[in-house]
């Protein structure tokens, strides 16, 4: 039978299968994240015409401004997958400490870490959003989970998925075996296996880094970029493309349909914070997927997925995509000169 038109929850109970002793949490957990990201493109695509675009007057946990639809995202995730069952506490880019679950909800044995909204400061410009997740084991569910719980190298991770809010709504997936994306069809409301097996080439002649950024750079980003910058004329021999949109979602979304490679690299402005994006629920779930689909994931000095986190929010540099060229920032990292 072929694997094009499955529905994401017949693909889910059929990956299930495997395990015939599963509670059957991993498949409802999953269910739950794909109606809520349902709900938040429904919210998205209306944005624009519910005035909901702009921002909310509050700031996160990380001192960012927040977007009303960050709030309403989140608390859409928290909604939908607080009271079902699977879940034994949950965390978020928008709230600093662990959410728990009411203790008039059944507690479940996963732990989810999610941002509600990837690169929304692009909703009031119509340019594609998201929503990343990851999902863990609880190491013990007989008691409600603190911060400790959570911090667990993402190797550990069981699942990690990504929505892309964009010119179609589409849901990216692995267990821990291959990546499979679910375009969401609206005629039917469901999320529709398109994108079996997806797999990233090992050579590219795309980048992707907020060049704004140069002057700040270390120099193993630095000479990595001006090779590709150099074109058929310099080291590499080749023309490269460069693409920026400022939404990790989207970003990812294109290295997985066609190559590329994405850096959000450690630099002199950000340093101090230890980088840019978010170790448990931006680079760990994207490293898990890149790393599935055949790609790399790096900080430039070790594997993001065994990195071993320290705290809730904690953030890091980003090197991910193509593996040759992966490969070759982690080379240039180990000897700079
Ligand atoms: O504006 P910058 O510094 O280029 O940052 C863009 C990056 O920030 C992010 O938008 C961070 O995500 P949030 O919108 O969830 O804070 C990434 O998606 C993106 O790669
Ligand atoms: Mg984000
Ligand atoms: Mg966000």
């Amino acid at each position: 039978m072929s694997t094009i038109g499955k529905t994401l929850n017949q693909f889910i109970i059929e990956s299930q299968r495997a395990f015939p002793d599963a509670s059957g949490d991993l498949s409802g957990l999953l269910n739950d994240i794909g109606v809520a990201c349902k709900q938040i493109a429904h919210l998205v695509t209306r944005s624009g015409i519910s005035g909901l675009g702009g921002y909310a007057e509050t700031h996160n946990v990380q001192g960012e401004p927040q977007k009303q639809l960050d709030i309403l995202s989140h608390d859409i995730f928290v909604q939908q997958l607080g009271w079902t069952g699977h879940l034994a506490a949950m965390i978020s880019e928008e709230i600093e400490d662990v959410i728990s679950i009411p203790t008039r909800y059944p507690r479940g044995q996963y732990l989810l870490a999610f941002d509600p909204l990837d690169g929304s400061s692009n909703l009031d410009v119509n340019v594609s959003v998201g929503s990343i997740f990851s999902i863990l084991r609880c190491p013990d569910s007989t008691t409600q989970p603190g911060m400790k719980a959570f911090l667990q190298p993402g190797t550990a991770q069981v699942c990690a998925g990504f929505t892309v809010y964009g010119p179609a709504t589409v849901l990216v997936l692995t267990l821990g075996n291959g990546v499979h994306g679910f375009t969401l069809d609206r005629d039917v409301g469901e999320f529709i296996l398109t994108h079996p097996n997806l797999r990233i080439p090992q050579q590219t002649a795309e980048f992707a880094i907020n060049m704004s950024n140069q002057r700040h750079w270390d120099s193993p980003v630095e000479k990595y970029i001006g090779e590709c910058l150099a074109g058929a004329d310099g080291v590499r021999e080749k023309n490269f493309n460069l693409r920026w949109v400022a939404s990790m979602v989207a970003e990812v979304y294109r290295i997985l349909m066609r190559g590329g490679v994405f850096l959000y690299p450690i630099d002199e402005r950000i340093r101090q914070q230890g980088g840019r994006l978010r170790l448990l629920y931006e680079a760990n779930p994207m490293s898990f997927i890149v790393e599935q689909a055949g790609g790399l994931s790096s900080t430039g000095e070790q594997r993001i997925l065994e990195l071993m986190p320290t705290e809730l929010h904690q953030r890091v540099p980003v090197i991910l995509g193509s593996s040759a060229e992966v490969a070759r920032l982690i080379r240039y990292h180990q000897k700079p000169e």
